[in-house]
């Protein structure tokens, strides 16, 4: 595992896919919308027509049955004034058929006595029966001194054998007895005819009703519906409950889930519904949804395609990057290997010679520009020719070996810099030193030296020694610092060696005349 995060790639990947989700999100959220509106929007336009082709045929329902009712207000009144028996029958048989003619919703008008004998009819074609005694606008109006219209429910014409609505009116004698019936029976193929000019798409249908859900007329039309009861039906149960209204309700007639409108007739005991089927209002919703969502899924296959390209994209990057870095890291590596290869030397571990110097040069320089004290201290092996001479080379070697880890084990501070300055010399600069504690320090190694006891032959002692010589650095300037300071330091070591070997000088502070001696006996 290489160092440096990957995490701003993963982050970019993240964002990329989150990006993605959210304008994928965005664009469903928006269909949904617009969507949703068109609905809602379809339902209303669907609501508002129901609602008005529902007053525009209450009207007409109206119209057609008050302009029926009136005609017979005017026989009513002809008939109670001039009275049932002084009126000229020729005359009122005339009036009637003028009546049956100018209004084409009437399929035929009559009048019967108090028995309910046909006096008037304005057919030509005479009635299939002579009585209507039985009849149920008869007995309602015999029964009832209300002198309003009565609508009755549909039968097929006795006279004509046509789906006809009774409509009558009672006759009263001056004193208020029941005199008679004077009946009216409106076509329903006037109305079947009116209804059918409006468009309610494929399933839509239009009811006319009695009040109590007695079936006048229904769109489509079906024989064996007319007369049948739909008084129970949602449309009924909702009129009762909360008056006028639209509504999607379900049919009792057909299933059909529909928007009904519905209101009460004004003058007259109907009902009339009109209703656009659910899934005639929707289908142009429904195919438009079908678009709609074709279109955002071919966005968000187009997306998904891009960001898929994108994050494949960012992932070759973040290979590329990781490859890079791991790279840069090897390289590194091998860098700082090769800079303590070249700074080490390999016989002995210790830094080498080029370590020595470039240490030297800048502890002299910091020294001078602190003002801190530096000492070095130069180590020599003893009579070594006459051990390698008696030992051989590699021996030679492995004393060497044994002295550097002596002298590396005897350093008193981490930041005393150990190295092999060539041959059997070892040198140990030591930082923030004064010369009291270099003479210290070297007197340890020349100590730590003949602690290991290298036996040596060709030595006066009979094992491996050192000499030392020890120089500090003058406090101020000195233009060429690192030479004075090896310079003295080796004319210290000479100095050491020519005293007897196996002990350590110390020289004048480096640009000083002055000189301190100190030696392995003291
Ligand atoms: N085995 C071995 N010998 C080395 C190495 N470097 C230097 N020498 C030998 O060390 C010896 C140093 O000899 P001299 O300079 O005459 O000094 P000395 O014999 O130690 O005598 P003094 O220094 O006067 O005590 C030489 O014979 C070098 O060949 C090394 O890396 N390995």
């Amino acid at each position: 595992m290489t160092p440096g995060g990957d995490a701003p790639a993963g982050n970019a990947k993240r964002n990329a896919i989150l990006f993605v989700l959210l304008v994928a999100l965005t664009l469903i959220g928006m269909g949904c919308w617009t969507l949703w509106k068109a609905r809602v929007l379809q339902m209303e336009e669907a609501s508002t027509a129901t609602a008005n082709m529902t007053k525009a045929l209450s009207q007409h329902a109206d119209d057609t049955f008050r302009a029926a009712d009136s005609m017979l207000l005017g026989v009513v009144e002809r008939l109670e004034v001039d009275g049932m028996a002084g009126v000229s029958l020729p005359r009122l048989h005339n009036l009637l058929k003028a009546s049956v003619a100018q209004l084409s919703s009437l399929e035929g008008m009559f009048v019967f006595d108090q028995e309910g004998r046909t006096m008037v009819n304005a057919l030509s074609v005479r009635p299939a029966r002579a009585g209507n005694a039985d009849r149920e606008y008869f007995v309602y109006h015999k029964a009832n001194l209300d002198q309003s219209a009565h609508v009755g429910a549909p039968t097929e014409s006795l006279t004509t054998g046509r789906w006809v609505v009774p409509i009558s009116r009672r006759i009263n004698h001056p004193d208020g007895t029941f005199a008679g019936v004077v009946l009216a029976t409106v076509d329903m193929a006037y109305f079947r005819q009116f209804h059918q000019s409006f468009d309610i798409g494929a399933n839509g249908t239009i009811l006319l009703a009695l009040d109590d859900g007695t079936v006048l007329l229904r769109r489509p039309f079906k024989a064996d519906l007319v007369g049948a009861n739909v008084g129970k039906g949602p449309v009924f149960t909702q009129l009762r409950a909360n008056g006028p209204g639209t509504a999607m309700l379900q049919s009792v007639v057909d299933q059909v889930v529909r928007v009904y409108s519905y209101e009460h007739v004004r003058h007259y005991p109907l009902v009339v519904a009109t209703a656009f089927a659910k899934d005639d209002i929707f289908a142009g919703w429904q195919q438009e949804a079908l678009q709609t969502a074709a279109v955002i899924l071919a966005l968000i296959a187009v997306l998904s395609g891009c960001g898929l390209h994108l994050v494949r994209q960012i992932s070759v990057r973040e290979r590329v990057e990781a490859e890079l870095r791991d790279a840069k890291y090897t390289l590194e590596r091998m860098n700082r290997s090769l800079e303590l290869l070249s700074l080490q030397d390999s016989l002995t571990g210790l830094g080498n010679r080029r370590r020595f110097d470039l240490a030297l040069q800048a502890e002299c320089r910091h020294s001078m520009r602190h003002q801190t004290p530096l000492a070095l201290v130069m180590i020599d092996v003893d009579h070594f020719k006459r051990y390698n001479d008696l030992y051989g080379h590699p021996a030679g070697d492995e004393c060497l070996r044994r002295i550097g880890a002596a002298v590396s084990a005897a350093r008193g501070r981490a930041s005393d810099v150990v190295a092999r300055y060539g041959g059997e010399e070892i040198a140990v600069l030591l930082p923030q030193t004064q010369a009291a504690g270099a003479l210290a320090a070297a007197e340890r190694v020349r100590e730590a030296v003949e602690a290991i006891a290298i036996q040596h032959a060709g030595s006066p002692v009979g094992h491996v020694t050192v000499s030392i010589g020890v120089a500090t650095l003058a406090q101020g300037e000195h233009p060429d610092a690192p030479a004075l300071l090896l310079r003295e330091a080796d004319r210290a070591l000479y100095e050491a060696k020519a005293a007897g070997r196996n002990q350590v000088r110390l020289a004048a502070p480096a640009g000083r005349v002055d000189e301190g001696i100190l030696t392995a006996d003291n």
